[in-house]
């Protein structure tokens, strides 16, 4: 009987066993599912473009004032099947390890399939040869052989130089030089980047001086193979966020601004800033002992805690009190690489006509007069070409990072007035996240003004499957400071979102306003012709 009893006890044991293992393994798949089905996977290139960009309505976003939260996303997450609100890629606990590597690899699916999409690979016509910055002469005689190669001696820490007029025999900084043309400083699909990006992250440091000009501490630093860059320490951790009451002029200048400028002015399609790359620097190894500056020399010291600063000569913050220190001799920067000397490709400074004015009390003229515009239009050189448009290109980058500090900008002197404009200096962006600053995006706003290859790709920046926010966490990932903390934290891309909407609403707004007035100036520069059949989305 007993016996009995215990068998009976064992099966009932035993088929309990089975149906726990069966439930969890069940519930295993079921998560597992789940867990690996990304928010939005990205569409194949050019799927869809047309229906996807004409029915994104952007008439009703309202320029919004400081700290409001993106609508965008509480309308997006609350299709959730309960009701509840979810802010989803907003809450990313630092401890979900599988989760943060699940929806990096969900991001950088999605900008891999931006930058196949055709409003990035927009067919054009070869580059004719004036159209280059600089040229290796193609055939040399051979009694000029001799002084037309460049050879040199190696110098300290230098290596012997061979190169020749064949581009594998030159290092990445100069393909970089002879890859500048008018329209752009590198082409979209560069197979000269990935080598680039990884010299200026890991070669080998022989020079480090100050660099002359600008007022903040910037050195540059120079590599074996005769390649120099422009290092801008970090002076400030990447969630802090700017005092609000300091005047932008005396801002600090960011490390991870200029290296996420780079990421999104690529992102946008530009490519008007010289590439540049996060680096953990040896405050000794790599500055202190090879500088040959006395000046920056002289301003080395040990802090009390033991770590290694330095504070140079400059205008502003070039004080004790303001030092650059290691960790102890680990110290974060942004490298980029640097544009041919002066000697060989002169650049044109120009004063921007939405130039803030650098008094407390002063307002500039743009700030009062609403037709101010109307004057730039009729005024050389935005009174044909590109200029005009290619000025709001740049706005909307400043607007996007909320920098704003453009004073000035830089052409290159031989392409005259046809020409793209350098997107240099960008160290004052991304200082705030809670905060847009709507008087970046005026000139746009009086001008009614862009091209329409820019509108199309910001129109698909807005788009779930290539979301700004999500692409730039994706880039940003493949910079080698990521290792240490995201360039940029989660808010600043959240507001990324939130201002592109602004600049999308600016323009809705400027077609209203065209209906209404029926002034038949056109708000579009039309560059995409080529792609009239691929993507024209009715406005
Ligand atoms: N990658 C580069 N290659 C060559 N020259 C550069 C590069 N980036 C900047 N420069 C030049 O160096 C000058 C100073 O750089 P930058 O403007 O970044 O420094 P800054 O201290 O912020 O200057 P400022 O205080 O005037 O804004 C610029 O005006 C520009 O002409
Ligand atoms: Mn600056």
């Amino acid at each position: 009987m007993m016996w009995r009893i215990r068998r009976r006890s064992r099966t009932i044991c035993l088929s309990l066993a089975f149906i726990t293992i069966f439930i969890h393994l069940l519930l295993a798949l079921v998560s597992f599912s789940i867990y690996h089905q990304p928010c939005d996977t990205p569409l194949p290139p050019g799927t869809h473009i047309l229906r996807d960009l004409a029915h994104t309505n952007y008439t009703s976003v309202v320029i919004r004032g400081p700290a409001e939260l993106p609508t965008d996303t509480i309308q997006r997450d609350s299709s959730h099947k309960d009701g509840k609100k979810m802010v989803k890629s907003h809450v990313r606990p630092l401890s979900d390890k599988g989760g943060k590597n699940a929806s990096i690899e969900s991001d950088l699916l999605k900008l891999e399939a931006l930058f196949g999409h055709p409003l990035y690979n927009m067919p054009s016509p070869p580059v004719p040869e004036e159209d280059w910055l600089l040229r290796v002469k193609p055939k040399v005689k051979a009694s000029e052989r001799s002084s037309q190669r460049w050879v040199s001696a190696s110098q300290d820490g230098y290596e012997d130089v061979h190169w020749n007029s064949s581009s594998s025999s030159h290092p990445p900084w100069l393909r970089f030089h002879l890859g500048i043309s008018r329209w752009q400083l590198y082409p979209h699909h560069d197979p000269n980047m990935e080598p680039l990006m990884q010299q200026l992250a890991a070669h080998r440091i022989v020079s480090a001086v100050q660099k002359s000009g600008g007022t903040q501490l910037k050195l540059v630093m120079s590599f074996p193979n005769y390649g120099q860059a422009m290092f801008k320490p970090m002076k400030q951790e990447r969630d802090e966020e700017t005092n609000y009451n300091l005047y932008y002029f005396s801002d600090f200048e960011r490390h991870n601004a200029e290296i996420a400028a780079f990421h999104l002015d690529r992102i946008l399609g530009y490519r008007r800033i010289p590439p540049v790359a996060g680096r953990l620097v040896d405050v000794v190894k790599e500055i202190k002992d090879v500088t040959t500056d006395r000046k920056l020399a002289r301003t080395f010291f040990t802090s009390p805690v033991g770590n290694e600063c330095f504070y140079g000569q400059c205008s502003y913050y070039c004080s004790t009190e303001h030092a650059v220190c290691g960790r102890p001799r680990d110290l974060e920067g942004s490298l980029a690489v640097m544009l041919p000397d002066l000697s060989l490709a002169r650049r044109r400074t120009w004063r921007s006509p939405w130039r803030r004015s650098y008094s407390r009390s002063k307002l500039a003229k743009w700030e009062t007069e609403p037709e101010y515009c109307s004057t730039v239009k009729k005024t050389p050189p935005y009174d044909k070409g590109t200029r005009l448009v290619d000025f709001i290109d740049m706005v909307i980058l400043d607007f996007l990072m909320s920098n704003m500090d453009r004073h000035h900008y830089e052409t290159f002197e031989k392409f005259g007035n046809n020409t793209f404009l350098l997107h240099l200096d960008n160290g004052r962006a991304f200082g705030r996240h809670s905060k847009d600053e709507p008087s970046i995006l005026t000139p746009l706003k009086q001008c009614c003004r862009i091209r329409r290859s820019t509108w199309l790709r910001l129109r698909l920046l807005s788009l779930p499957h290539y979301r700004l926010s999500n692409v730039m966490r994706a880039s940003l990932s493949r910079d080698p400071l990521h290792k240490v903390a995201p360039l940029l934290a989660e808010p600043h891309l959240t507001a990324l979102d939130r201002r592109l909407k602004t600049v999308l609403g600016t323009v809705s707004h400027c077609q209203k306003q065209q209906k209404r007035n029926g002034n038949g100036e056109d708000i579009f520069y039309e560059d995409t012709t080529s792609l009239k059949d691929v993507a024209t989305p009715a406005g």
